[in-house]
Parts: C-alpha cells; sequence; structure tokens
C-alpha cells in the first residue's frame, strides 16, 4: 500500500498527497516535511532527516556529537565520508552501524535504511562496517607479543590465510569455532559463493601467493586487504569502509579502489568510504559527508568540495599570517652512527625477504623508509629494535651493528631505552590496563618498558635506582613532551590562532605545565579516544630523546589538530640534531620533513634496499 502511494505521489499528485492518510490534521510545515520524507523515501539508501546523534547513555539535552544530521543517499550515488578529524568520520560511520543514538529516529516503514525495508531485512546482517582507521579501544590489561611473528611459528598461530578466510576459525582471533559434521544444502551453497567471493577478490587483490602463509605472517597491508576480502564473504548488502586506503602502498591503492567500484556498480554491496582529508578521492565518487567537527556537509562531490575549499583558505590566511616557520636544521656533519647494516639478510625457510641490505643511519639523520606492502619494512625494523631473532644470526659477510657495537653485543633491554619507536603493531599491543594514567605511559618510555614504574612514574632506569638529578630531568622531560603534543597544543593548532596559555600551573624550577595538559595526565589511558591514545604513544617514543626515533604510521587515528601540533613538535625540537629518525610511511606528505631540508629516502624492493 505505501509503494502505491507513493508511485502516486512521486507523479506529484497533490490532491492525493493531501487526501494521505495520517496527514490529515497536520500543519502545513509538518506536511510539506512528511511529504519531502515520502519523496525522499524512494530508491533511498540511508536516510536521516534533521536528527541530532547522540552517545547511548546521554540525554537529548546534552551536546550531541552531531547536530541537525540532514543525509540521503540514494542508489546509485557513489559517496564517501571524509573527515577533518579521524575520530569524528569514525563516529558517523560507527552511528550507521547503531553504535549511536538517532534523535529523531528516521521514523518507519523505511527507517534509517529504506533500502532494506521491502522485504523487510535486518540491518545488523545487511550493514557491515571494516575500519582501519582505529585501534581497539581495549585491548586489556596483558602485553601480548606482537614480535612472535619474527620467530619460529607456534602452533597456536600456525593457521593460514585460507584457513581464516572459511569460518572455522574467527578472522585475526583464530578460535576454531564448532566444527559442523554435516551441512545442510543452504550451508552448501552459502559456501559455494563464499568460495566464489574468495576466489575472485584474493586473485584481484594479489592475495593468491599468501593464502598458505600463518596469518600471523602477513605484513600490515596484506592484512588489510585480506580483513576487506572477509567482509564480502558475508555477502553484506552495504558495506562502510573506514580508512580502506590507510596503510596500502601506493600501486595496491588504485587496484582496491577499482574493486569497490565495480562491486559498488553492481550493488554487491553498495559501499560507503570514510576517508581521511588528505587521501585522493576517486573519480567515481559523485557525493561527499563532510564532516566537521559536529556539523555534516552533504551533497554532491563539487559542491562540497568548493565550499570546504573557500572554509580552509579563509583558515588558511588566518594561519599563515601568526605562524613561524620552523626552526633550521643544525648543520650537516656527519653524525655518530647508530646503526650500520652491512649485507643484512631475512629469510623464511625458503622465502627471502630481505637481500643483502646495506644502509648506515647516523645521528642527525630524517629518512624516510620506502617500500610497497610487503616489501620489509617492518622487518628491517625489528633488525633494527633487536626484536627479530635473525638480528643475531648476521655473520660473515653480513653485519648488524646498534649503537656503535655488534647486534650479539648489546641487550635488548639496553636497546628499547635508546630506542623510542611508533608503529600499529606497538599500539595493538601496548597494555590497557585500568587504571595506569597518560602520565605513566609517557613515563614508560624512558626505559621503554610497558608497565609503569617508580615512584613518580617516569620508571626505575636500567639499573633500577635513578639519582634525584636524573628523577628531575625525566619529570621535566614528561612536562615537555606533555606541553609540545598535548591538549593545548591541539588548541592552539584547531583555531589557527595561538591561545594564550593561562592557567599554567607554577612548578618551581621545571617546566610549567598548562591545567588541559595535567589533567589531560591524569587521565587513565584506557579511556582516551583512539587519536588520543596514538598522540600518547608518540609522546611515550620522545619522552627519553632516544638515540633513535622510529616512526611507523605514527598519525594513525590522530585529528587534524593533533597532527599540526605533533608535526609542529618534531619539526621545531621535538627531536635534536643529536637523534636519528625513521619515518615509515605510503605517503610522502606524511613525513614531516621535506628533502630540501635534508630528508634521506630508503627504498625496499623485491627485498633489495636502496638510497633513492
Ligand atoms: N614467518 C614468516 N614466514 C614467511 N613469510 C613471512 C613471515 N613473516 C613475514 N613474512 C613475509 O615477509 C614480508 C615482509 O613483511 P613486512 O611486515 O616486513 O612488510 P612491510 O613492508 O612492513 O609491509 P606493510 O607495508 O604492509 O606494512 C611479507 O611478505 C610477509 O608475508
Amino acid at each position: 500500500m505505501f509503494t502505491t502511494e507513493l508511485r502516486v505521489l512521486r507523479r506529484g499528485d497533490i490532491f492525493l498527497r493531501q487526501k494521505r492518510p495520517g496527514s490529515f490534521g497536520l500543519t502545513r510545515s509538518q506536511r510539506s516535511y512528511s511529504d519531502h520524507r515520502l519523496k525522499d523515501e524512494a530508491g533511498a539508501v540511508i536516510r536521516i532527516v534533521g536528527s541530532n546523534i547522540y552517545r547511548f547513555g546521554d540525554s537529548n539535552v546534552a551536546a550531541p556529537v552531531f547536530r541537525n544530521v540532514n543525509w540521503t543517499v540514494r542508489e546509485g550515488e557513489c559517496w564517501a565520508v571524509i573527515g577533518s578529524g579521524s575520530h569524528q568520520k569514525t563516529t558517523l560511520l560507527q552511528s550507521l552501524r547503531g553504535h549511536l543514538r538517532l534523535a529523531p529516529p528516521p521514523p518507519p516503514p523505511g527507517g534509517l535504511f529504506p533500502f532494506l525495508s521491502d522485504p523487510p531485512r535486518d540491518a545488523h546482517n545487511a550493514v557491515a562496517l571494516v575500519s582501519f582507521a582505529h585501534r581497539p579501544q581495549s585491548t586489556g590489561g596483558a602485553f601480548y607479543d606482537y614480535t612472535a611473528r619474527y620467530g619460529a611459528v607456534r602452533d597456536e598461530d600456525r593457521i593460514t590465510l585460507r584457513e581464516s578466510m572459511f569460518g572455522e576459525y574467527d578472522f585475526l582471533n583464530i578460535r576454531p569455532k564448532a566444527l559442523v559434521e554435516s551441512k545442510t544444502p543452504e550451508e552448501l551453497a552459502t559456501e559455494s559463493v563464499k568460495k566464489a567471493i574468495f576466489d575472485d577478490l584474493t586473485t584481484k587483490l594479489g592475495l593468491v601467493p599468501l593464502l598458505d602463509l600463518p596469518l600471523v605472517a602477513l605484513s600490515n597491508g596484506q592484512t588489510r586487504r585480506a580483513r576487506i576480502v572477509k567482509a564480502l564473504m558475508f555477502q553484506p548488502e552495504l558495506l562502510l569502509l573506514d580508512e580502506p586506503l590507510t596503510g596500502l602502498d601506493a600501486s595496491n591503492r588504485p587496484t582496491l579502489l577499482h574493486v569497490l567500484e565495480s562491486l559498488h556498480k553492481t550493488r554487491s554491496p553498495r559501499i560507503i568510504m570514510g576517508l581521511r582529508k588528505q587521501d585522493p578521492i576517486p573519480e567515481w565518487i559523485t557525493h561527499i559527508a563532510l564532516v566537521q567537527q559536529d556539523r555534516l556537509l552533504t551533497g554532491k562531490k563539487e559542491t562540497v568540495l568548493a565550499q570546504h575549499a573557500s572554509d580552509a583558505a579563509q583558515t588558511e590566511a588566518k594561519r599563515s599570517s601568526i605562524s613561524q616557520s620552523s626552526i633550521p636544521k643544525a648543520g650537516k656533519e656527519l653524525g655518530r652512527p647508530v646503526a650500520i647494516l652491512k649485507n643484512v639478510n631475512v629469510t623464511y625457510d625458503t622465502r627471502k625477504v630481505l637481500k643483502s641490505i646495506n644502509w648506515t643511519i647516523r645521528e642527525g639523520e630524517q629518512w624516510h623508509l620506502q617500500g610497497a606492502n610487503g616489501s620489509g619494512k617492518t622487518t628491517l625494523m625489528s633488525l633494527i629494535t633487536g626484536d627479530h631473532p635473525q638480528s643475531y644470526t648476521q655473520r660473515g659477510e653480513s653485519y648488524l651493528e646498534l649503537f656503535s657495537r655488534p647486534r650479539s653485543k648489546i641487550s635488548t633491554p639496553h636497546l628499547r631505552s635508546l630506542i623510542g619507536i611508533v608503529s600499529p603493531e606497538l599500539a595493538n599491543a601496548y597494555p590497557r590496563r585500568p587504571r595506569t594514567t597518560v602520565w605513566e605511559v609517557i613515563g614508560t618510555g624512558f626505559d621503554g618498558g610497558f608497565v609503569p614504574g617508580g615512584k613518580n612514574g617516569i620508571g626505575i632506569g636500567l639499573e633500577g635506582d635513578l639519582p634525584d638529578d636524573v628523577v628531575r630531568w625525566r619529570v621535566n622531560r614528561v612536562r615537555e613532551v606533555l606541553s609540545g603534543c598535548g591538549p593545548s597544543s591541539w588548541t592552539l593548532c584547531s583555531s589557527g590562532y595561538p591561545t594564550l596559555r593561562q592557567d599554567t600551573t607554577s612548578m618551581a624550577g621545571g617546566q610549567l605545565l598548562s591545567k588541559l595538559d595535567e589533567e589531560f595526565s591524569n587521565r587513565n589511558f584506557v579511556d582516551l579516544s583512539a587519536g588520543e591514545q596514538s598522540v600518547v604513544l608518540l609522546m611515550r617514543a620522545l619522552v627519553g630523546r632516544p638515540q633513535l626515533v622510529l616512526l611507523d604510521e605514527v598519525w594513525s587515528g590522530m585529528d587534524d589538530s593533533m597532527v599540526r601540533a605533533a608535526r609542529r613538535y618534531l619539526r621545531e625540537g621535538g627531536v635534536g640534531p643529536d637523534q636519528a629518525v625513521v619515518v615509515i610511511s605510503h605517503w610522502e606528505e606524511e613525513v614531516p620533513w621535506d628533502v630540501q631540508e635534508g630528508l634521506r629516502k630508503f627504498k625496499l624492493e623485491e627485498g633489495r634496499g636502496v638510497e633513492i
């Protein structure tokens, strides 16, 4: 009945529209809203009209996460959700999965997803979200050993990528499900469809050579492509992909986008992508939902981009009038070597991942380590951090020297105190204990461990006893990184204007800490947003002024203002001329320095490494 009525309405028959049951007794504006709704509902995939979006548990008088959202996605349109902050964009996508509350809720019969109403289907099964934007909020209190993949594969990690795809195991959780002895014809039919999707997509996304590798051996980018295939095998009708390009190398990005485009065009499934502001927008995207704090700007791509460009130009004009030029780097004499690699190799059975790598990293140098997904960047870093067992086995022609000593002559705990590291693996593995504060997490960076220690939360040193001047230096350093990258610096960077750091807590003889940063330092790490956690882990890497800083996907999950603040801090003294930095990223523009400032590039290709 509804459809018939709708058809009539779409022909624009005003008389019939006014006669529609339920519209009698409505005011003119209610009637026009109601008519507008019915028009919009036809062919709508998503429809939100004038709703606020709240966290569950918040009342309607609390500040909504998003205000007055008007967003209709129609069949055939290709949408990207773009966020100036990573967090807000992800929250919007999560609200489509029911993680947040819409008030007023989109009314039945169409509801939030009109396309699922005839015949009625459960949005829970039909709409899937795969997110690469954020790290898990909590991985529990224990540290899990992310370096396990570098050694001999343990029995429980033996499950291969192929096995993980077919439901006997939870993907990336590696728990065998109850074994089913006999299958019904429906189950068999579903399986054969899954198998066809699997064959098709693993071929298109270049995963076939990896199918029989243990899941834990896959690189970051390989794992991400595999997660997308797994989600598609469940045949959702709408797939929300948050930051599918993050962590993918330049050659895999167009391949994935091409696959997504053809899937979307045949609605198998419809796809909505979440993108970061700096990601290129694929040509086939026709519409954009731009998340700007608590507002959503939606419309045709060109219109939204034009509006955004004019807003951004105004902000940039304000910012450039007050910005300082970055502090030039110290002179370029050769610093002391922190790592010397000569003919270094890594092999798994017959698989040679690194072949004869020659590379020297010195104090005062900034390097961009490049290479396609699976080219061995993480493996190379794990040799330098000493986490890889093969860091000990470089003999004869092969040689690995770290901080002027052969690898075998320097203990792993000592290495951890000399290297500050941020990486997706470490971020996932870092324990989220219920009552560990931000200050304590930063303080673990001095000794490179994961368990807070010492009465000031600044560690106890490798000898277990810190002299008073070292205690003072460490406390001061925690305050310095908090002031450099903490919330007061985000405010500074989001408005475009420097805000006076009022409310400063006075600390006799030491670094001053604003109230905002002080409060932040007392918060529980586990309660922070994913972006805030990333910032804290960056501070942890920098706090001890280690000789070597390794920054692998360092901006993951951070909002724009956090990225700007952290970049500025890194460029303006956060790392000094006595420190070496290696940045791993698939995006040139993510590296805080450029070649004019002395940045050098080292590229891995087919196992070999060259300076480019
Ligand atoms: N235990 C293992 N057995 C076999 N191959 C392995 C093992 N561990 C890692 N590999 C392979 O080593 C290669 C290098 O992996 P690595 O994680 O270093 O790549 P990456 O350059 O960091 O990739 P990404 O850009 O995706 O993060 C990958 O092809 C991976 O599958």
